[in-house]
């Protein structure tokens, strides 16, 4: 986490708001106001997306959601980001929120490393073990840049869509009030089986699998 040695969150601001028409594959659609920002800790990229009556909820429903190509493109089975990211965009506009699409591929590696993980994966590793194998740490996302974007957008207090517990923990820790932390689905298949008991066992994600 990086704060300075006040332990201030050093300040971003809003840098363009643009009115963005959604349609899923399912037919599905909404109108997203995505926001880009300026003075974002680690420069990257990170967009909010804006849903529903965003501006009017008491306390929103926010998803830090990190991104994935494989999954969030091109529907990778090996993982659950797909269904959640699709999840979350129709649940956070229905009550109004945010979902922030956090640049942090593979769980901050990158993607060809996580490409390597899935490699070292089907020699038997799991998902965290092959990271570690590839001499980077099991999960290396700080949310610094999530708790800025927050705050530029005027938010101090959420309801976090998740079921990752470093996430609200992190954030609280950067002063986002998590007033409630909201389970998203659990999207199981059998491909990406391993991979969700992994996270339970590892991270004490609170996912309810089948035995
Ligand atoms: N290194 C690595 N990263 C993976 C693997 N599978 C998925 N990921 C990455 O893991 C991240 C998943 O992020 P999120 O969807 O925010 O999921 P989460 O941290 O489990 O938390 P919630 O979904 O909020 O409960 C994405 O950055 C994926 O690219 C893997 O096998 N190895
Ligand atoms: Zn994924």
């Amino acid at each position: 986490m990086t704060v300075d040695s006040s332990g201030a969150l050093p300040a971003a601001s809003v840098r363009t708001q643009v009115s963005v028409p959604v349609r899923f594959s399912d037919g599905w659609s909404t109108t997203a106001d995505v926001f880009t920002f300026t003075g974002l800790v680690d420069g990257k990229e990170h967009i909010a997306l804006g849903l529903g009556d965003y501006r009017e909820a008491d306390v929103p429903l926010v998803r830090p959601h990190s991104e994935c190509l494989t999954g969030d493109v091109f529907g990778s089975e090996r993982c659950d980001c797909g269904p959640q990211l699709r999840e979350a965009v129709e649940r956070i506009a229905a009550v109004g929120g945010y979902l922030l699409y956090l640049r942090q591929e593979g769980r901050g590696i990158g993607l060809y490393a996580k490409l390597d993980a899935y490699a070292l994966q089907d020699q038997g590793l799991d998902t965290y073990e092959a990271n570690l194998a590839l001499g980077r740490g099991e999960d290396e996302r700080d949310y610094t840049a999530a708790a800025q974007m927050l705050a530029a957008l005027g938010t101090s207090r959420v309801r976090l869509l998740t079921n990752n517990p470093d996430k609200s923990l992190q954030l609280g820790a950067l002063g986002v009030e998590v007033a409630e932390q909201v389970p998203t689905g659990v999207h199981v298949s059998d491909s990406n089986v391993r991979y969700l008991r992994a996270k339970v066992e590892h991270t004490g994600h609170s996912l309810a699998l089948p035995a």
